[in-house]
């Protein structure tokens, strides 16, 4: 089967007067329909700048070689255009920095509306009850008004939901999401990897899943590769990487859940007795 999205050998060189830093070195994987890849890492370990180069989304100064390809083709070769229509359509992207993805002139509705517009050709009744639709999947209260704010006026966790939200409700084949939970509290987090998984499963949307949380990641990917310094240091599913990894960031996260897990069965066993 073809995948859905697959990186040959992906470089990333920046170039700034006569200098070159080579920051992606060589980085290869690949995600089938329905699959979701975790892509775990320190940070400046070239998570994000991996999906960025594959998606268009880096600056002049940058220089990409080997493939990134979509359903089989290349998206290297594509126009700024092609790239431009492909996200936001058949693949959605989930950038860290939610409030660079909305403009502060207008109010969230509007760029929702925006959003469905131009890649539907709902009316303007069947947009307003999908944009009421997908803030109350991401758990946002009152969405009626929401969508009449300005994207100041809410918080970043709830901008990132709204990304979230309008990426998913796309349905698209694809779906790359950098750090998708950062700004949002743990129980809310919760519900929004669910709502990833429940993308995965029902559209067989491939996704991956960029993050430097491994009990995010353990949740929502099939497989995980580890990058480190550019490079792809570990790959396999959850499992392996918690008993298996060889990266020395990797060990470190691993041995850091392990104590987190550790000191949470010490609390649990400390209540049991105390209710005894
Ligand atoms: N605009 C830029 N100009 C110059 N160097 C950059 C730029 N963006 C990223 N880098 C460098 O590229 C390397 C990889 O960055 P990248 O953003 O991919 O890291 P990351 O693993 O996603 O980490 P983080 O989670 O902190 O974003 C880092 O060394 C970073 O300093």
């Amino acid at each position: 089967m073809t995948p859905v999205l697959e990186l040959k050998d992906l470089h990333v060189t920046l170039r700034q007067h006569r200098h070159a830093t080579e920051l992606v070195k060589g980085v290869s994987f690949a995600v089938g329909p329905g699959e979701c890849l975790g892509i775990l890492g320190e940070s400046g370990s070239g998570k994000s700048m991996s999906m960025k180069a594959a998606m268009g989304l880096l600056d002049k100064g940058f220089s990409v070689s080997g493939a990134a390809m979509f359903q089989g083709e290349p998206l290297l070769e594509k126009s700024g255009e092609e790239l431009r229509r492909l996200r936001g359509g058949k693949v959605g992207v989930v950038l860290q920095n939610p409030m660079t993805c909305f403009d502060p002139l207008y109010r969230i509705g509007a760029q929702i509306a925006e959003t469905f517009a131009a890649h539907n050709n709902w009316d303007g009744e069947e947009i307003l009850r999908r944009s009421l639709e997908l803030l109350e999947k991401m758990r946002i209260r009152n969405p009626e008004e929401v969508l009449e704010k300005y994207p100041h006026q809410l918080s970043g966790g709830m901008l990132q939901r709204i990304m979230i939200g309008i990426a998913t409700a796309m349905e698209p084949s694809l779906l790359i999401a950098d750090e998708p939970t950062t700004a949002i509290d743990a129980i809310t987090q919760y519900e929004i990897l669910n709502e990833f998984l429940r993308v995965k499963q029902e559209n067989q949307t491939a996704m991956v899943f960029i993050s430097h949380d491994l009990n995010a990641i353990s949740r929502v990917a099939d497989r995980i590769v580890v990058l480190n310094q550019g490079r792809v240091v570990d790959e396999g599913d959850f499992q392996h990487i918690l008993h298996h990894a060889q990266d020395p960031y990797t060990r470190l996260l691993v041995e850091k859940r392990a104590d987190v897990m550790r000191r949470y069965r010490q609390v649990l066993a400390g209540k049991e007795r105390s209710y005894a």
